[in-house]
């Protein structure tokens, strides 16, 4: 069997003195997307900083594409190929849109050819290049969805973590957004794209995890989730 491309195991990680992850486990397969829901403050955003190192897990693993990386640095893990679009984008409001992007350009792990240049974000996104002048901070909400998304490209990752980029977009923006996680997802990147709205990721992920304060409710393939989960008794009325 492949190695998975992502891989939390019995991860507990706190704030503090707050408890927040419980004995998180999930796999995300080589090329898959996964889906990872659950209600306000279930923990969705911090498995997130857990797999980017910004919160070290206390106890359990973390592994990148077979590799150990619980106590790596968030740079050591970037250099080994995940990337985050955050919530709320975090774009450099100051840079122009071309500079938030060569900032973040970087070779694919291993070498090679990078699939992901200032050209091919920009065909992805013919508005970032139409705008590449203009400074982050002058793009409206969908623009910086873009182009945080575009920035997490830039550095060719293996595996992209997506928390929330549909929050506070207008539903048309929120489709394009959808449409580019699929064409992501069909270049054959292992994506994990987080969301509050289950109708979202149904269409688009393979697989699905359910959190619930801070612990794994569910975890299978989508179609079972789909058809066989009381999705009311764990993200509310929808
Ligand atoms: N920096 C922090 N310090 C202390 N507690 C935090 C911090 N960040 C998050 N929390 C708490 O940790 C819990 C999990 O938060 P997290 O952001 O991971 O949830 P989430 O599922 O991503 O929610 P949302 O959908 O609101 O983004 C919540 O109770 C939250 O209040």
């Amino acid at each position: 069997m492949a190695t998975d491309a992502l891989a939390l195991d019995a991860v507990d990680a706190y704030y503090g003195d707050s408890h927040i992850l419980q004995g998180v486990t999930f796999r995300l397969g080589q090329g898959r997307l996964l889906g990872l829901l659950g209600r306000n403050g279930a923990g969705k955003t911090t498995c997130m900083n857990v797999t980017v190192g910004l919160v070290p897990p206390r106890r359990g693993g973390v592994a990148v594409f077979g590799e150990a990386v619980g106590r790596l640095s968030p740079e050591q893990i970037a250099l080994r190929g995940v990337a985050l679009v955050p919530q709320g984008r975090r774009v450099f409001r100051s840079l122009t849109v071309r500079e938030n992007l060569v900032v973040a350009a970087r070779k694919p792990v291993g070498g090679g050819a990078a699939a992901w240049t200032l050209d091919t974000v920009y065909a992805m996104f013919p508005r970032l290049d139409e705008r590449k002048h203009q400074m982050a901070a002058h793009l409206s909400g969908g623009e910086q969805q873009m182009l945080a998304i575009g920035r997490a490209l830039m550095s060719n990752p293996r595996v992209l973590l997506m928390d929330e980029p549909s929050e506070g977009l207008a539903p048309q923006i929120v489709a394009d957004v959808m449409v580019t996680v699929r064409k992501l997802k069909e270049s054959g990147l292992s994506i994990v794209l987080v969301e509050q709205n289950p109708k979202l990721v149904f269409d688009v992920a393979d697989d699905i995890v359910i959190l619930d304060t801070g612990r794994v409710a569910v975890a299978a393939p989508t179609a079972e989730v789909e058809h066989g989960v009381d999705l009311g008794r764990y993200l509310g009325v929808f």
